[in-house]
């Protein structure tokens, strides 16, 4: 069932979650698609033996959101994004992707997505054109067609004379490149990504910010975690803040300073978050290196 509008009664008052977000339909896109949630959670739970990680994630994404999942560390973020993707197992509610419970055991949801991981140091033997042809093959592309997919794509990145050559030589940017390629190579509906501008200079950031929103403006679903507030702030159209198992904020940046948060996504975090003591930690923390030796 779309359409869902779930209610979050048990988070506290300081809590700000408007509704869920429904955007405009797309003069581009069939108007009942633009309507229907591509991630849709409800009352999803997730605890490691005793500890509850996720408490009840009530979440609706649409087309062309780009959606920001922030966080203190530890606050389930990855967690999240790794159920959804179907490589964390043993959850309770539900989560559907691109209409689909995932719950139900078929594997299709996983070639109309794209995943960006933090890291994938597993694959550094392999060559950049070994890879991207490698994950292209795992998404249901035919050799050839992911290969010259893959080398369009890294020239265009300026790579072309590093696509023979062995990851574990890269640069981390350069890494970052190659793994965001290898995720859009199948043209997926929804990109899932975990620090997806880590280690890009300022110009490839540039780019990536580029790249999200003309993605976006082609009915694609981006969801990232960063904790790079400026840059969470600049390129989301929906910021989602996690505190503790559950979801403390929702709404795009303009919406969340409307709502009486104050100040930039970094202070506005910290409000919603509790977190004061930045200064009081610094300071211990700067008069301990000070300190002499006996
Ligand atoms: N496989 C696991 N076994 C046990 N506990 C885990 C496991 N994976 C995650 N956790 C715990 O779940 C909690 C949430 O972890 P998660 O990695 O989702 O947080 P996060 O929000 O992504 O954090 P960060 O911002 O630091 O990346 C943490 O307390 C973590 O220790």
């Amino acid at each position: 069932m779309y359409g869902l509008n779930p209610t979050f009664s048990s988070l506290d008052s300081n809590s700000y979650i408007p509704h869920q977000k429904r955007p405009e339909p797309r003069s581009n896109q069939p108007q009942g698609d633009a309507q229907k949630p591509v991630i849709r959670l409800h009352d999803l739970r997730k605890n490691y033996g005793t500890k509850l990680v996720l408490k009840g994630i009530d979440l609706e994404v649409y087309p062309g959101q780009i959606i920001g999942y922030i966080g203190p560390n530890g606050a389930g973020k990855s967690t999240t994004q790794r159920l959804m993707l179907g490589l964390e197992h043993g959850y309770s509610g539900l989560i559907e992707v691109l209409g689909q419970d995932i719950s139900n055991g078929s594997q299709a949801y996983k070639n109309r997505i794209g995943y960006v991981p933090e890291t994938a140091e597993i694959y550094d033997m392999l060559t950049a054109r070994e890879y991207l042809s490698f994950s292209g093959q795992l998404y249901g592309l035919k050799q050839d067609d992911a290969e010259y997919k893959a080398a369009k794509l890294m020239r265009i990145f300026g790579m072309e004379e590093v696509f023979d050559r062995r990851i574990d030589s890269f640069s981390k940017g350069m890494r970052q490149k190659v793994m965001l390629t290898a995720s859009v190579l199948h043209n997926p509906d929804v990109l899932f990504l975990d620090e997806p501008l880590s280690g890009l200079d300022a110009g490839s950031v540039a780019v990536v910010k580029e790249i999200f929103a003309r993605l976006a403006a082609q009915g694609k679903a981006i969801f990232y975690s960063s904790h790079i507030m400026d840059v969470v702030e600049k390129i989301s159209s929906r910021i989602i803040l996690l505190h503790e198992g559950q979801v403390a904020a929702d709404g795009s940046f303009a919406e969340l300073k409307a709502r009486g948060a104050e100040g930039s996504l970094e202070q506005i975090f910290n409000q919603l978050t509790g977190f004061t003591e930045h200064e009081a930690i610094a300071d211990r923390f700067c008069e301990t290196v000070q300190e002499a030796y006996n």
